[in-house]
């Protein structure tokens, strides 16, 4: 075939290269096709299936991502759905992978259980992810996920003493940064800091102390990582364009930073490790998988991937609750005087205040509701595989390699998911207002902002214990809040967590003439 191309004349040949390629797009579609239907299914609502069309999709992905329209875009994509299938919509473009987009309860609790074995991360992922987070919890499946989900469950399982006594001493930190009272300070800062803090020093046994020092180079250069890993997920085919000299000089940054304290755990013994083990006081994350691992690869990549997953997701969730709170000072009244009934105006906090404080966690839960901080992910498929169609409708058919984005942010913000007669006390779903979980629980699946099924977030616990302690010393000392940002302004910035894309600058008062409870 190759011989026959070359002896025509360029001209020819060019015309030949262009048939082929006009060629292949309807033949691929066709082979589909005759796929899906052999596995007894259908297709989701098709919106492209060839680069003319699909590159305009993708082009709008990645602009709609660098100008932080990235829910809008994503909401908008099912407005060319069918009536059969309205929530999952199918883009592709070149090569044989197409994009399934959902945002669909049943979609995502097909994915994370009902089919857990039918997907996973896949090798793509692991492919653009593995320079930052190499072959961690993150980037893997099967056995190799399996193990590494061994390696770091131990020390999430216990609730530790230590970890009370890190929050603690974090946010003391935290609180002695702000400035006086009714002055503006832009507290995501503070809370990337505070979290950095808190689990460098969780995991390494040291903290960075980002908050006393906040031009450490480690900061912005896991800042540099995590924008551009992200624009590589999303612009997915096209990534080998992206400019990454940031993207390895931040990954050479953080490895500096990690690399000594894993040389030094690893220069303990293993009886050493048993000895230190027994106490709660001084045993880190280090030491627990240098226990069951003496790899140093290992450890630095579940590290790495401990730290993203730790970092950035609490401090968006604590920014957008204060930024919530600023909006509604009855609820900032409320949580003040439970937390005064309940711990008093200076103790810190124990296990048993955190849980009996009810209130809070509606609060916490209402934000992830909202702004979950995870609100895109995705999944390949590792096998020709299904997902359910609407009630009376014929399964969706997914095949191997296909790559299903999920949005927990658009599934929770879907209007149609909540009652059509609000009832009584039941603010509009669009809206943040922890009274509604007192009367009312999601329908489960509805409403998943920790993930669900074999890989739900090893750290839930660990994270709504370190944002309740967090906002409980802040209620303790201050009687009220005041946003100082631009409401109409504010918007949700997508870089593998959502955060408020302006920051959230307000200003904390303490009780005036110096009594506790004003
Ligand atoms: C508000 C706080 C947090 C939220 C909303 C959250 C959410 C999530 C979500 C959605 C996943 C699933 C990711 C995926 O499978 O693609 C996940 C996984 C994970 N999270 Fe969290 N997370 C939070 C805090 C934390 C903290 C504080 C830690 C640890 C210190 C942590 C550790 C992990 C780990 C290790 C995984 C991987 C689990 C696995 O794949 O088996 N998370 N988290």
């Amino acid at each position: 075939m190759i011989d026959i191309i070359l002896s025509l004349r360029p001209l020819y040949i060019w015309a030949v290269v262009l048939g082929l390629i006009a060629a292949w797009f309807p033949a691929r579609k066709a082979y589909v096709d005759y796929k899906i239907r052999k596995l007894g299914g259908v297709r989701s609502s098709v919106l492209a299936t060839d680069p003319i069309r699909g590159m305009p999709f993708f082009i709008d992905a990645g602009y709609s991502q660098m100008n932080n329209r990235l829910l809008e875009y994503y909401n908008n994509l099912y407005k060319w759905a069918t009536p059969e299938c309205p929530n999952c919509v199918e883009l592709a473009s070149f090569g044989v992978v197409r994009f399934l987009l959902t945002r669909e309860p049943e979609h995502i609790k097909t994915i994370l259980t009902t089919k857990f074995g039918d997907f996973g991360k896949g090798p793509t992922f692991h492919e653009a992810w593995s320079p930052f987070l190499g072959d961690s919890i993150f980037t893997t499946d099967g056995q190799s996920w399996s193990d590494s989900r061994a390696l770091i469950r131990p020390m999430f399982i216990k609730e530790r003493v230590r970890d009370l006594e890190i929050f603690d001493k974090w946010t003391s930190a935290l609180i002695d940064k702000l400035p006086a009272s009714g002055e503006t300070v832009d507290v995501l800062d503070l809370l990337y800091r505070t979290t950095l803090d808190i689990t460098t020093e969780f995991l390494l046994g040291e903290s960075l102390n980002s908050l006393g020092n906040p031009k450490h180079e480690f900061v912005q250069a896991f800042h540099d990582v995590q924008r551009i890993q992200m624009l590589i997920t999303i612009l997915a085919p096209f990534r080998y364009f992206i400019p990454k000299f940031r993207y390895n000089r931040g990954i050479r940054v953080l490895e500096r930073f990690i690399s000594p304290y894993i040389a030094r755990t690893l220069a303990l013994t293993p009886d050493e490790l048993d000895k230190l083990s027994k106490s709660d006081k001084v045993f880190t994350f280090l030491h627990s998988m240098a226990r069951s691992t003496r790899d140093e690869k290992v450890i630095r990549d579940q590290i790495m991937a401990v730290l993203l997953a730790g970092r950035d997701t609490a401090a968006a969730t604590l920014s957008w609750t204060i930024y919530e709170l600023a909006r509604y000072p009855a609820v900032y009244r409320k949580l003040r005087r439970h937390v005064l009934d309940t711990v008093g105006p200076a103790r810190a906090p124990t296990y048993e205040d955190i849980k009996s404080l009810t209130f809070l966690t509606h609060a916490l839960n209402e934000t992830l509701r909202l702004y979950p901080a995870v609100p895109y992910n995705l999944r390949a498929a590792l096998q020709d595989t299904r997902l359910p169609g609407r009630p009376g409708q014929p399964d969706i058919i997914v095949l191997k390699d296909d790559v299903v984005v999920y949005s927990t942010l658009a599934m929770q913000r879907r209007r149609d998911l909540y009652p059509e007669v609000l009832p009584e006390g039941f603010a509009d779903p669009a809206v943040w207002s922890p009274e509604r979980w007192e009367r009312w629980t999601p329908k489960s699946w509805n409403y998943v902002p920790f993930n669900g099924g074999p890989r739900i977030c090893v750290g839930q616990n660990f994270a709504m214990t370190e944002m309740a302690f967090t906002l409980i010393r802040l209620l303790q000392k201050y009687d009220r809040l005041e946003y100082r940002g631009d409401w109409e302004a504010q918007y949700h910035k997508a870089e593998v967590v959502g955060v408020p894309g302006h920051g959230v600058p307000v200003a904390f008062y303490e009780p005036e003439d110096g009594n506790v409870v004003s």
